[in-house]
């Protein structure tokens, strides 16, 4: 191991942190003790996907690496290598794929050289040899022998123990970077997800390993820290004092599309709640980080976690679908008219739970998290809502609350509802909003996909937007009590109907949480 200077740049070949001076020998990233550097050039990147026949990489991960490829924002040299069980070519794998690929006529030649750039290994997950086999394969690539290796394992959990031994015995690069992109569910509750840490601490460093939580790979979720701790605006009244909820909401209008079967083995609350939400939850109130390094923000996430109590069965709501005979096309159909979901399901499709961070500047303020699906739209935001103005001098109940609202999708906007001055001659405060929408702020801009901006953060060495082990650990000892009273108990959701916001029971629970719902709020799109 050493140090790979390449013009004026020197970086650790470790982990490929840039090098300054003053930091040699050692890595401050990663630590490594680089005492011995060495000169090299041309080290080249492999992207090995293992799990490569299957859903996901041919509907997310093959086209992702393929954007990236096309506006080269990959390594000159990057070479793809598939792994599966399956017998397939290189070119079955491209008519696979390239449905998802959104390719134009123009992008034809670049596509041909991307799948030039792609070679296909078949081999088992299980058995070591078909392992040494791939790394032959690596081995034989250019500059294969140096060559970085990124690992993205697009698998399901029953191979992923098998599969990452085999990396870790058959597959490290010796002179490159190993990193490995780590695809949810990271375990079911507290105690196999603590397995599959070990286990993975057993093979790989900390810093090797890339969880992915693709919300965090999302514009709006990354802006949080921004917004929070750029504007001077909204630090100093970030607290109790001044705010009174926070909702963080996940909806989407469609239901299980006929994939319940494998849905309802993980349920709303571990399929989005636990994970995305509870993400964007520590994003939204963690403490200032000592920087924005990767790690004093991921210290600060788990730290607020730290402040949560195991959630109760009190502090929810439990929902699942039925069927709107009126509706059209799936919303017909009910979560247990799927013929893939077990009879008498009672997997929840809608949660709602209540959360208190018990710290100096969340007490008593409800972090209310909704999820579901089936529901009355696609939306995924947070709303701040602060309190009352104290002595309110105009007409009783005119004035409402102030909401921040940051809008994840669809149309990525940060919007705040305020009172203004009715315009004209009237002079009651009346409902307006100070916009941000991005497609009229930021017209030009192209949004990366969130997979976009995280694969390309695994080149960069940059974990910030990656769940480290300890917040997932938090963020199961919240969970897991309440998930295993659920399937223990065969807790009952509450049914509603295919398109609705959800049951109306939701909407009692947060009004009694103490979130304001004005009805009276109108906006105007400005589009119109
Ligand atoms: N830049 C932009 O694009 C902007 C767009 N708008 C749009 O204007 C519309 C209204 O704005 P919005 O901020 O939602 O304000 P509203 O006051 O209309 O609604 C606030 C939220 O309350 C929830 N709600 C609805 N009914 C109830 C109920 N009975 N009890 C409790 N909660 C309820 C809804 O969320 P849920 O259904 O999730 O529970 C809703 O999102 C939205 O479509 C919004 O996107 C507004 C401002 C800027
Ligand atoms: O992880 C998941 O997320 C998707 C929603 O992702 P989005 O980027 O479209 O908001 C959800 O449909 C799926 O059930 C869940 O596993």
């Amino acid at each position: 191991m050493g140090i790979s200077r390449q013009e004026d740049v020197t970086t650790c070949l470790s982990c490929k942190a840039v090098l300054l001076n003053e930091h040699l020998p050692a890595c401050k990233t990663c630590m490594t003790n680089n005492n011995n550097y060495e000169l090299s050039t041309d080290v080249s990147d492999v992207v090995v996907l293992c799990g490569a026949s299957g859903d996901l990489a041919k509907k997310k991960i093959i086209p992702t690496l393929w954007w990236l490829f096309r506006d080269d924002l990959l390594p000159s040299n990057i070479r793809f290598v598939g792994y599966a069980r399956s017998k397939m070519t290189v070119q079955n794998l491209r008519e696979k794929t390239e449905p998802f690929m959104k390719l134009k006529d123009s992008e034809k030649a670049k596509a041909n050289k991307f799948f030039d750039s792609m070679s296909y290994v078949q081999g088992s997950y299980t058995d070591k040899s078909a392992f040494e086999k791939l790394n032959k394969e690596i081995l034989g690539l250019p500059n294969g022998c140096n060559a970085n290796r990124v690992f993205y394992l697009a698998l399901p959990p029953t191979v992923f123990a098998d599969v990452t031994r085999n990396i870790h015995d058959a597959c490290m690069s010796k002179c490159g970077w190993n990193r490995v992109i780590v695809e949810k569910p990271f375990g079911r509750d507290f105690d196999s997800s603590a397995e599959l840490s070990n286990h993975l601490a057993g093979l790989f460093r900390e810093d090797q390993l890339y969880r992915i939580d693709h919300y965090l790979g999302k514009e709006m979720v990354q802006n949080l820290l921004v917004l929070r701790f750029a504007n001077r605006l909204f630090g100093p009244i970030w607290d109790r004092n001044n705010i009174a909820s926070v909702m963080i909401t996940f909806k989407e209008p469609f239901g299980t599309k006929g994939r319940g079967g494998y849905f309802d083995q993980f349920g709303i609350i571990r399929d989005v709640m636990q994970n995305h939400l509870f993400q964007v939850l520590s994003l939204t109130a963690m403490e200032k980080p000592v920087s924005n390094n990767a790690d004093d923000i991921r210290d600060e996430k788990v730290k607020v976690l730290k402040c949560i109590k195991p959630l109760t069965l009190d502090d929810m709501v439990l929902g699942q679908y039925v069927g709107d005979p009126e509706g059209e096309g799936e919303a017909k159909e009910g979560y247990l008219d799927d013929a893939t979901v077990p009879k008498g399901s009672v997997t929840p499709t809608f949660a709602l739970a209540r959360f208190n961070i018990s710290n100096e500047r969340w007490d008593g303020v409800p972090f209310i998290l909704k999820c579901g699906k089936a529901l009355n739209e696609r939306k995924a935001e947070v709303r701040v809502q602060f309190r009352e103005v104290p002595g309110d001098i105009f007409t009783p109940g005119v004035v409402k609350r102030n909401e921040l609202v940051m809008r994840v999708q669809p149309n990525e906007a940060v919007y705040c509802k305020m009172m203004t001055k009715t315009p004209g001659m009237n002079v009651e405060p009346i409902e307006t909003e100070m916009d941000l929408s991005y497609n009229m702020r930021y017209k030009d801009v192209k949004m990366p996909d969130a997979y976009e901006r995280l694969i390309l953060d695994v080149f960069t060495g940059s974990q910030l937007n990656f769940v480290r082990s300890d917040e997932l650990s938090e963020a199961w000892r919240i969970f897991t009590p309440v998930l295993h009273q659920i399937e223990g108990e065969k807790v009952k959701p509450i049914p509603y109907k295919f398109g609705t916001r959800g049951p109306v029971e939701a909407d009692d629970f947060v009004k009694n949480a103490g979130f304001h719902y004005s009805s009276t709020y109108k906006w105007v799109n400005p589009n119109l």
